[in-house]
């Protein structure tokens, strides 16, 4: 069997979702109540982007996807992010916290063989029905050497 072939300009996405509940607090000045100790519980969307599929006809295995979200969201899970050697000196902003998925997920041992075949990564943390926050990650420019 062959994948479908592919249309130009045509990309494939995987989204796996879970949530998660940590403490932090945001000490600066910018942020109001926040600055102090507070919970918080984050609905967390990884979307997976490749350019056209693989031969089994997928961008990459939604339960392997699944399993690496758990993963890297049970290492900070009922966990206080102030506490947390992975955000030590860092502001645990909700940009920061998706970026710290974000390059989990990239570093999954499950993920490893298919990550060099994305385009890209996108983990957005919902912290309210009204609001979220992500990043978007570009492998192909951190291919070539793009990466800051
Ligand atoms: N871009 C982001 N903005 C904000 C984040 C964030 O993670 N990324 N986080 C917060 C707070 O965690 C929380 O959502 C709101 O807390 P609050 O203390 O109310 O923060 P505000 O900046 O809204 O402060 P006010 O002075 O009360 O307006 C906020 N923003």
């Amino acid at each position: 069997m062959t994948p479908p072939p592919r249309s130009p300009g045509t990309t494939f996405s995987v989204v796996v979702e879970d949530h998660v509940m940590v403490a932090h607090s945001l000490p600066h000045p910018a942020f109001g109540p926040a600055q102090g100790k507070h919970g918080a519980t984050y609905d967390v969307a990884a979307t997976f982007w490749r350019d056209g599929l693989d031969a089994t006809g997928v961008v990459l295995d939604i339960g392997a996807a699944t399993a690496a979200l758990r993963a890297v969201l049970a290492d900070i899970d009922y966990r206080d992010l102030d506490e947390h050697p992975a955000f030590a000196g860092l502001l645990t902003t909700t940009e920061v916290v998706a970026c710290h998925v974000a390059e989990a997920l990239l570093a999954a041992p499950a993920l490893a063989p298919h990550v060099e075949d994305l385009l890209r990564l996108d983990v957005v943390l919902r912290e309210t029905p009204r609001a979220a926050a992500g990043v978007s990650v570009d492998l192909v420019a951190r291919r070539a050497g793009g990466a800051a």
